[in-house]
């Protein structure tokens, strides 16, 4: 199983590329990070990868076909802010099983206790916000997780156990993973590949 981008190309308007030409491929299990200075394109190319924007030019491809348009969306993608990312009028139990069901044992090894599902969204911290976040984008379908400065905003502690469980969990399923961090030391100790986008 692989995901691929195949010279592929990217704007926002007529006037400029944010990227073009550009290729990338990740395989089942691997897990690849993604630096480059701020503002060079990499949560575009994040949103192009896990079929939010539709590339200008290129493919992407997932085990050589076009990404589904409906249904689960095997590849996922999880950002910096998950207050961005959730409905504000529904319960955390809802917004966990917004795209299926979520195995129990991840939950464990995210550290979600039970008693916050029966909350709402502004009842978390934005690291037990993010846990749920995490914890909706590995449900059984994924196959390739996008990680897009997932745990910039948090502590160190949170950050190693969020971390922890990700690549657990990816070990088991395996899961692909692509890492995009200013975090050197982060991209360092997770990754066994690393792109610069220049
Ligand atoms: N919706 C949008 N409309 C127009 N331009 C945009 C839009 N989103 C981003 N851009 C521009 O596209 C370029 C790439 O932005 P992007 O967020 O992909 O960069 P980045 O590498 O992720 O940056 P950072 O490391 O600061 O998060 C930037 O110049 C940005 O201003």
């Amino acid at each position: 199983m692989q995901l691929e981008a195949k010279n592929i190309g990217f704007s926002y308007d007529k006037s400029r590329w944010i990227f073009r030409n550009l290729d990338f491929t990740i395989g089942a299990g691997e897990i690849v990070g993604i630096r480059g200075r701020s503002g060079c394109g990499k949560t575009t190319f994040a949103r192009v990868l896990s079929g939010y924007e539709q590339q200008k030019e290129g493919t992407v491809t997932l085990k050589n076909s076009p990404l589904p348009k409906r249904g689960y969306q095997p590849v996922q993608l999880v950002f910096q802010h998950p207050e961005k990312a959730v409905n504000p009028k529904w319960r955390m139990e809802k917004v966990l099983h917004e795209g299926g069901k979520i195995d129990g044992q991840l939950l464990d090894l995210l550290g979600v206790k039970q008693e916050w599902l029966t909350r709402w969204p502004n009842e978390l911290s934005g690291g037990e916000l993010q846990r749920f976040c995490v914890a909706r984008a590995l449900g059984t379908g994924t196959r390739f997780l996008i990680a897009d400065e997932m745990t910039t905003m948090l502590d160190a502690i949170t950050q190693a156990q969020i971390w922890h469980a990700v690549v657990e969990i990816a070990r088991q399923r395996k899961i692909g993973i692509v890492v995009i961090s200013h975090e050197e030391a982060l991209i360092r100790r997770l990754c066994t590949r690393v792109v610069t986008f220049s």
